[in-house]
């Protein structure tokens, strides 16, 4: 609904291209994110996804194109660019400590602190109260957010880094693999994270590669290959074989037999 609203992307990515020595990893890449939108981003092993999220991030600078971002259509060219624009992005390893809490974690860099003349001491009621907003507005349940981030489950690590990005109030979230390496129960949990994500009207940046994620939770999918977008799909529109082909190359049955009918 909320895409529907919206007069422009949150994010416009244009025609970018990064050349590593005499590698293109990326050539000519282009696509909008919606307020409201989870748009997948998808591609075999070095088909450029990673190289293509820092860049979003401002942690890479493209050597051709740019990334607009916001109202003012700001360029994002610095990491500290694009959280001002409202950029944030959870990387795969999460970034979280074993021997702090979740309350710590969340703030961790950011802690929210007492005036000074109460001694500039660490404010804690005030980050937990906090913490508990941002983790009941993604529904994330974490019996005891005082207790050691090493007691947490894979799916309640995702989702406080997730929850940890919302601090600040982005419009658009990246996520890198978020659901690699978990079981069924939290992968559907992060799901369900993303699906907030999206009804809070954030537009989502996810790279994955499991296909079935994707399906179930990309309003858009961009597939990459070789450092070039290959094909834009909305949902409903491609099956998993589509993007199977889009993302390997390799035409499949169905292709085959209506390129053959074309041409005969
Ligand atoms: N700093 C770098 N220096 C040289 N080549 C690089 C650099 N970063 C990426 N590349 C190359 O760019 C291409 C795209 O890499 P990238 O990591 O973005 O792919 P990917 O789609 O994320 O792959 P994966 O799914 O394996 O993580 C690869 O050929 C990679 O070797």
């Amino acid at each position: 609904m909320a895409a529907l609203l919206a007069q422009q992307p949150i994010i416009e990515v244009r025609n970018v291209s990064i050349h590593f020595g005499g590698i293109s990893a990326l050539t000519d890449v282009s696509f909008d994110v919606w307020p409201g939108e989870v748009v997948a981003l998808v591609g075999d092993n070095g088909a450029g996804k990673s190289t293509l999220i820092k860049i979003i991030s401002g942690v890479q600078t493209p050597s051709a194109g740019e990334v607009l971002c916001g109202e003012e259509r700001t360029s994002i060219r610095t990491a500290h660019g694009a959280a001002a624009a409202g950029i944030q992005t959870v990387y795969q390893d999460l970034a979280i400590c074993d021997n702090l809490d979740t309350v710590q974690n969340l703030f961790l860099g950011r802690e929210l602190r007492r005036p000074w003349y109460s001694g500039n001491r660490l404010n804690r009621p005030k980050m937990e109260a906090e913490a508990r907003r941002v983790l009941s507005s993604l529904d994330v349940k974490i019996k005891d957010p005082a207790v050691p981030a090493s007691s947490l489950s894979g799916g309640q690590r995702q989702s406080v880094a997730i929850c940890r990005s919302i601090l600040t109030d982005p419009k658009v979230v990246v996520l890198d693999e978020p659901t690699a390496a978990l079981g069924v129960a939290q992968r559907r949990q992060v799901l369900g994270l993303i699906e907030r994500l999206r009804e809070q009207g954030r537009g989502v940046i996810v790279v994955s590669h499991d296909l079935g994620d994707v399906q179930q939770v990309a309003d858009r999918v961009v597939v990459l290959r070789l450092g070039r977008k290959v094909v834009e799909v909305v949902r409903g529109c491609y099956s998993r074989e589509d993007l199977v082909s889009a993302i390997t190359g390799v035409m499949n049955d169905q292709q085959l037999k209506a390129e053959k009918d074309q041409s005969t």
